[in-house]
């Protein structure tokens, strides 16, 4: 790809949506070597459960009864299926429940799709449409709930792509966007509801989605979606809806992490489940080269220019930077364009077409640098994406996994830059951690970091520092106002015009700025 660093788009240019008419060009897209997958085959899956069925080697041996769905398989060049493939569809093709965790970029997407699209393709029996007094109600059969709304957009077109000429229908509903196109979507009927946490509670309540016809669930980033920020919607969603119980419909979890609570946490969703793990759980893939610099803050811009202009002599693809601040990521896009630099910046205080077009123009290459809070850093597949800089580190060892995971996908490596200083001591731990379990290099000064970090708290592991510090409340303590959640629409809903906060923690954490950031 040419990435057009200093070229200016034309004048005036909006980026094109994708339609239905371009998703078979999408699979022109997808051109992944053979070569480059080597080093993900290799990753070991460790299996917890009773009765797990074995591992398959190809998607022939998954014996999918839809033809459709073979083709568009061989239409992605999916040429073997990936180790999570390989342990996850024979359990999901079997109706057993399943908690998944596996590397970013490995393919999850694709285990949880894969299955469900064949399934409905089977059943001929499903009603996804009833008429009743005021509107139409719409009964899906599969439901898909993510995070963010790019991550339920994307999982949308990869569901649709994967379900090209199967007769299977995907609708996306998801906040910030009008509901009355999603309303008119419904309507026409549904197979496969993808969405948003806050926009479905606001569906279900408006009664234009009935849960009861559920019998596959997955959720996608599901340690995100049962922790604190999300765990009352998904509760109201799963457990207070018409959904039928764990047993009587099947519940995937999936996500490159999983702390140990959330874990436990996750079995009041599933039964009689299977874990599986594909490499160590929340580790990185070694295809990921990671970089940490010390870098103090009065210096960070000057080393991003360093790292801008190498990039640009060896003529790299896109580059993400991560920031922790609204304003900051504000602040750095404006101060990247005066020097010249085509940038975009996303964050959850954007309206939703602004945060579209940021993206869009990001995959095209028109602005090859995206500043991003935490907002985009979970699932966002994003071809040529060459190298993740953590201008600000995340608090929380698990957001840095996803946020560098945006790189590194399908086999192919990646690079990762941290700008590490003072104020990350109490990451310095989780860091050192993860970095050798990818087989990094370590810097001296960073272990000792650690070491300082590990006397000065009891913080003794990752995992118990996500279980300290991975919560919203905390966010919003240290950081005030202006300081990025995690997550997305989930705190507002809407009904009749006004826009309230239906979680406890909304208010508490956010003051005012929530309700103006989550712009149902
Ligand atoms: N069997 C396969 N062969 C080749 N490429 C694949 C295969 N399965 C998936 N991919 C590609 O790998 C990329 C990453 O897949 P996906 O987005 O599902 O990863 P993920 O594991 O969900 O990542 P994350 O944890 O970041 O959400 C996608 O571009 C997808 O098209």
């Amino acid at each position: 790809m040419s990435t057009p660093w200093f070229a200016d788009p034309a004048p005036g240019y909006v980026p094109p949506h994708a339609t239905c008419s371009e998703l078979s060009d999408k699979f022109d897209e997808l051109d992944i070597g053979e070569d480059e997958k080597g080093s993900y085959e290799s990753v070991p899956v460790e299996a917890e459960g009773v009765d797990i069925p074995p591992p398959v080697t190809s998607f022939q041996e998954m014996r999918f009864s839809a033809t459709s769905l073979n083709d568009n398989i061989r239409r992605c060049n999916y040429v073997k299926p990936t180790p999570i493939q390989s342990h996850a569809i024979p359990v999901a093709m079997i109706g057993r429940d399943l908690m998944a965790c596996a590397q970013t970029g490995s393919g999850k997407t694709a285990a949880f799709c894969f299955p469900i699209i064949n399934a409905i393709v089977v059943d001929k029996t499903r009603i996804t449409i009833r008429r009743v007094s005021g509107g139409a109600t719409a009964f899906p059969v599969a439901l898909i709930l993510a995070p963010t709304r790019e991550l339920s957009c994307q999982i949308d077109e990869e569901a649709k792509k994967f379900s090209y000429q199967t007769g299977v229908k995907v609708v996306v509903a998801y906040g910030g966007a009008p509901i009355f196109q999603q309303l008119q979507n419904l309507a026409r009927g549904v197979d496969i509801l993808v969405a948003t946490p806050g926009r479905l509670v606001d569906l279900i309540e408006r009664r234009r989605v009935s849960l009861k016809n559920i019998k596959y669930l997955a959720l996608d980033e599901a340690d995100r979606m049962l922790d604190m920020g999300f765990e009352r919607q998904v509760r109201r969603i799963v457990q207070q809806s018409e959904m039928p119980p764990p047993g009587a419909r099947q519940t995937m979890l999936f996500s490159a992490t999983f702390p140990a609570e959330i874990k436990r946490l996750a079995s009041d969703f599933l039964s009689n489940y299977i874990f599986l793990a594909a490499g160590k759980v929340g580790s990185s893939t070694a295809l990921i080269v990671q970089r940490v610099e010390y870098v103090p803050d009065m210096k960070k811009r000057e080393y991003l220019i360093n790292l801008l202009t190498s990039q640009i002599t060896e003529g790299a693809g896109l580059m993400l930077i991560f920031v922790e601040t609204k304003r900051g990521a504000d602040a750095l896009e404006r101060w990247l364009c005066r020097q010249g630099y085509r940038s975009a910046a996303i964050h959850g205080d954007k309206v939703q077409v602004e945060r579209e077009r940021a993206l869009r123009s990001f995959r095209l290459g028109y602005t090859p640098i995206l500043i991003a809070t935490n907002v985009a850093a979970r699932g966002l597949d994003i071809p040529h994406v060459a190298h993740v800089i953590n201008f600000d580190l995340p608090r929380a060892i698990d957001d840095y996994v996803h946020r560098i995971g945006r790189t590194g996908r399908a086999g192919k490596s990646g690079l990762a830059t941290a700008f590490f200083n003072d104020k990350n001591l109490p990451i310095a731990k989780g860091l050192a951690e993860l970095m050798q379990e990818a087989n990094q290099q370590v810097p001296t000064w960073l272990a000792e970091y650690a070491q300082r970090s590990c006397e000065g708290s009891n913080r003794s592991s990752r995992h118990d520092y996500y279980r300290n510090n991975g919560f919203v409340d905390d966010y919003s303590s240290q950081y005030g106002t202006s300081m990025e959640s995690p997550y997305d629409d989930h705190f507002a809903s809407s009904s009749g015009g006004a826009t309230t906060l239906n979680s406890p923690y909304a208010a508490d954490s956010y003051g005012e700025v929530t309700a103006s950031g989550w712009d149902y």
